[in-house]
């Protein structure tokens, strides 16, 4: 069958295996299934690298053998710290030789269907994102990794007819979504400014690459449906952005993206993950997206990367024959560098920039530290996972439920070594963390009974998981939702109080001054009566009033007062004129803010609707359950 045959029966929203299908097709010594095992070769602990920076003069910072390191400690040079590494890559280690050791492996075990996340981590400038991305001439580990893994799998198809969902499982996409899918890229390459300039860089880059391994898969695959999809996230003073967005219009922010749990593992609800078909157009949404990144110059480092980033590969696998689907990611993750505030000079937004990158790397410690603690001394302590984006996201993995591995950047200047010592530390307790094997194979059941129960014992087991799973999705927006709800209307409402407080005080005041003007205004007019030199005085002060003295009691000439008369009532007019329309504009604003009121109460009913959704959800669910566990009691 080719790849763009797909049978739509065999393929659903499916969740899938922990081992995919490519697994039973590279090829293994004793003909067995090769079940990837993440530990055997690699002990049972994170696997921790050590990469130094070329530097001149460094003589306290020296490794003695492939794995261990002797650091000098200055300005004595008397005590001697020693370290220990999965493999330490010295000043003139080759990007292919680390990609080699480090990276070529954990591709294959992806490819069979292994989660895997590679971490970069150490000081600002100490060469974290040269080793991750490198440059066209020197590529770094996420070129080769998207080289060899392209040219290990077989053609993919020109369309996607699977997509990975949020949530681990996959879905089938028709026709005009599989289309739409396509288009993304295309829209991407419009907007990138010049895509010729990028295949230009790619082709040098490839030329640089033609000695990258390639890797075999044995056995006839036709029937396996595949699709690759990637994506970039950023994590910029604890906010997730999407790399792979089209610029916002001008003046427009950024879209923050939201943190959502499902099942116990955090993702970044939103997040766009394109699909791609090649090497080439993958490496194009990395260099798209690194243009996003946040970048700046700082005083150890000129193009700083003031953020974490995360490029995640997506593979997905669907057959119809040897039933089940699989999904498996990749992320590299490029930490932004730990600094010293003295050392950065950084001040404003830098400083902001330092002190966010500094708390997350010190959440993700901790969680290191407690993780390894917890194994050490057997115990369960209560771990910080949600003090950070970072850490919330890589949960999962630093748990030991991935295949992870560590390469920590050094810059070994004598004036870099305080920044090294702390780097180094920290490796020293993350090299302590173990890695738990993965659990094994978990397949569906078939069962001896007749081929229709079996049927509608997995139609209902997985009618049921969709249901638990869109109950899940549910009650997280409902939560989320109704945060944002009580807040916003909190808000609103306060806003409305404080509005009409304001009004009414202003028209109070307003009315008061209007009030003593005329009562000043009338003495005014008693004293011009009897004392005709102290009113002519007067007459400069700009006093409003209103003349309320009969003809008989007044005693000055007519005319003087008609016009005083006059422009009493004219300054009357204006001032009235210029409360008419602060009241219009009130009135106005009020009117707002009474739609705005209606707008809400609209979203309190589609709230309660959501509610009400929620609970038939739950009584169905139940209902399921029920009827599943009478099945299973009467299949067994
Ligand atoms: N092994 C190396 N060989 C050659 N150049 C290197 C090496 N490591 C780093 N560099 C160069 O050093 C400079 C800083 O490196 P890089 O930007 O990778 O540091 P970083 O750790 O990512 O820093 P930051 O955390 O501030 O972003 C870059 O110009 C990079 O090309």
């Amino acid at each position: 069958m080719s790849q763009e045959e797909v049978s739509s029966e065999n393929i659903s929203y499916l969740n899938p295996r922990v081992f995919s299908i490519l697994a039973q097709n590279f090829p293994t010594n004793n003909d067995e299934v090769a079940v990837p095992d993440i530990s055997s070769e690699e002990g049972n602990f994170l696997r921790v690298y050590l990469r130094i920076k070329k530097a001149e003069n460094f003589k306290h910072v020296y490794a003695i053998n492939n794995n261990t390191l002797h650091c000098k400690v200055p300005p004595a040079n008397k005590i001697v710290k020693m370290y220990k590494f999965s493999k330490i890559f010295g000043p003139h280690a080759t990007q292919s030789e680390i990609y080699n050791d480090v990276v070529l492996k954990k591709v294959t075990k992806f490819i069979q269907g292994i989660n895997c996340t590679l971490l970069t981590y150490g000081s600002s400038g100490s060469g974290k994102t040269f080793t991750l991305q490198g440059t066209p001439t020197e590529p770094g580990i996420v070129p080769r990794a998207l080289e060899y893994f392209f040219q290990t799998l077989p053609a993919l198809p020109s369309k996607p007819h699977i997509k990975p969902t949020p949530s681990g499982g996959i879905m089938k996409l028709s026709s005009s979504e599989s289309a739409q899918e396509r288009l993304t890229v295309t829209n991407l390459m419009k907007h990138s400014g010049d895509p010729a300039q990028h295949f230009r860089t790619y082709s040098v880059m490839q030329q640089h690459l033609k000695d990258n391994p390639v890797g075999v898969i044995d056995d006839d695959i036709s029937d396996v449906h595949l699709s690759v999809w990637v994506s970039f996230a950023e994590i910029y003073n604890e906010h997730v952005y999407d790399l792979l967005v089209t610029e916002p219009k001008r003046g427009h922010p950024r879209k923050k993206l939201r943190m959502v749990y499902f099942n116990n593992n955090a993702y970044i609800k939103d997040l766009q993950h394109i699909n791609v078909s090649s090497a080439a157009e993958a490496y194009f949404l990395l260099r798209y997206g690194l243009q996003n990144l946040n970048y700046a110059s700082t005083a150890v480092n000129d193009h700083s990367s003031r953020s974490h980033s995360i490029f995640t590969i997506k593979l997905a696998q669907a057959s119809d024959s040897k039933s089940g689907v699989s999904v498996s990611a990749f992320n590299f993750c490029d930490l932004a560098g730990s600094e010293r505030l003295k050392k950065t000079n950084n001040v404003g937004d830098r400083l902001k920039e330092s002190n966010n990158i500094n708390a997350s790397l010190l959440v993700f410690g901790r969680c290191i530290h407690a993780v390894r603690d917890s194994q050490k001394l057997k115990n369960s302590q209560l771990m910080p996972w949600r003090e950070s984006k970072l850490t919330q996201l890589f949960q999962n993995a630093l748990l030991g439920n991935e295949s992870i591995s560590m390469i920590v950047c050094i810059n070994p200047a004598r004036e870099m070594f305080d920044e090294s010592q702390h780097v180094l530390n920290f490796s020293a307790i993350a090299k302590d963390v173990a890695v738990e094997r993965q659990q094994p194979i978990q397949r569906l059941k078939i069962n001896k009974f007749d081929k229709d129960s079996v049927i509608l014992e997995e139609d209902l087991t997985s009618s049921l998981e969709e249901l638990h799973n869109y109950l899940a999705f549910l009650c997280n927006e409902i939560e989320q939702d109704g945060l944002n709800h009580t807040e916003y209307l909190e808000h609103i409402t306060s806003t409305y109080k404080k509005m009409i407080e304001n009004t009414k005080k202003v028209w109070e005041n307003t009315c008061k001054d209007v009030e003593t003007c005329i009562e000043k205004h009338n003495q005014e007019l008693l004293q011009s009566s009897t004392s005709p030199i102290k009113s002519r005085k007067r007459k400069k002060m700009s006093v409003v009033c209103i003349d309320t003295s009969s003809d008989e009691e007044n005693q000055v000439p007519n005319k003087t007062k008609e016009k005083r008369k006059q422009k009493g009532s004219q300054e009357l007019q204006k001032q009235l004129c210029q409360l008419q329309m602060e009241r219009d504009a009130n009135v106005v604003e009020l009117e707002n803010l009474s739609a705005r009121n209606k707008a809400l109460k609209v979203d309190n009913e589609e709230y309660q609707a959501l509610q009400k959704e929620r609970k038939e959800l739950e009584t169905q669910t139940v209902i399921e359950e029920d009827i599943l566990a009478d099945l299973n009691r009467y299949l067994h």
